[in-house]
């Protein structure tokens, strides 16, 4: 793919660092034509293979091309693409919210009501890759972010692409990369990935919004790995004593070590943690306490 070849520069006056990672760093910038604001995400790619510093430019078309294929309301969208000499630039939707992980850490824990709020939009754009069959495989606190995190309702973004994988048919892909607390066992025994991988993160998210503490760390990467491919984990009641059976339930039917028997998005959807009930089923479920009680 051929990227613009202008200078950045040239539409866009660059701000402020917003964010660095394995990648290079995302700033604000803006945009000089309309005065919009947008995050430039600045990948330094290699003059050469052997070169250890930046990545590979195929790893960049790749990520610049899901993004391209993805678009929803909860998945950050890609504008533009720029190509200097060693260096790649998109330019990104502006999330300004901050990371669901910052979010958390202010305020140790979320309500149930609140954790419901977030993980169905994550599922939905989760849901909505994996209908194209496109796995995150890098899905973590850090990498869903907040729209406006003051808003009464504020919207999920998923952002950070790079380690994501468009599976076209009949084809194997493997991966050892992620973040050790949220892979998947399969991650570990470098087997076959599928968008399961994805959902064994997702249970391991809703464990940590639930009660900030993360089900398989441990004192180092070899222990967090060990636990997870035993399946060492547990709900500590002084965690976990105001938190429903129902989200147990939906942390359970994800966190199974055979991918194909986890909940797939669409399900966790309907799960009645997830599903709202009608006001209905409430009045029903309310008539009937009320029977039992007479
Ligand atoms: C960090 C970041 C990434 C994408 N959009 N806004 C902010």
């Amino acid at each position: 793919a051929v990227f613009k070849p202008e200078n950045v520069e040239d539409f866009y006056e660059i701000g402020e660092v917003l964010g660095s990672g394995h990648f290079g760093q995302v700033r604000q910038v803006r945009e000089r034509s309309t005065g919009i604001y947008w995050a430039g995400k600045f990948l330094k790619i290699r003059k050469n293979t052997c070169s250890r510093l930046g990545l590979v430019r195929s790893c960049v078309e790749k990520e610049v091309e899901i993004l391209q294929a993805v678009q929803h309301p909860n998945i950050v969208t890609l504008k533009d693409v720029f190509e200097s000499r060693a260096e790649v630039v998109l330019i990104l939707e502006l999330v300004s919210g901050g990371e669901l992980f910052d979010f958390i850490a202010a305020k140790e824990n979320l309500l149930e009501s609140e954790a419901i709020e977030f993980m169905t939009q994550i599922l939905e754009g989760l849901g909505f890759m994996h209908s194209k069959n496109i796995g995150h495989f890098d899905l973590k606190p850090e990498n869903i972010m907040l729209s406006d995190k003051v808003a009464a309702q504020p919207n999920i973004k998923l952002i950070d692409f790079g380690l994501a994988h468009h599976f076209h048919q009949g084809e194997e892909y493997k991966s050892t990369s992620g973040t050790p607390q949220y892979i998947a066992p399969e991650v570990i025994n470098s087997e076959p990935l599928s968008t399961a991988a994805d959902m064994w993160s997702i249970a391991v998210i809703t464990y940590i919004l639930l009660s900030g503490l993360s089900p398989f760390q441990g004192e180092t990467d070899e222990e967090t790995l060990r636990n997870i491919s035993i399946m060492n984990y547990a709900f500590p009641a002084q965690y976990f004593s105001t938190t429903s059976s129902m989200v147990k339930d939906f942390i359970q039917k994800l966190l199974v070590k055979i991918p194909s028997e986890r909940m797939t998005a669409e399900e966790c959807l309907l799960h009645p943690w997830i599903k709202p009930i009608t006001r209905t089923q409430v009045a029903n479920r309310n008539r009937s306490s009320i029977n039992m009680k007479n």
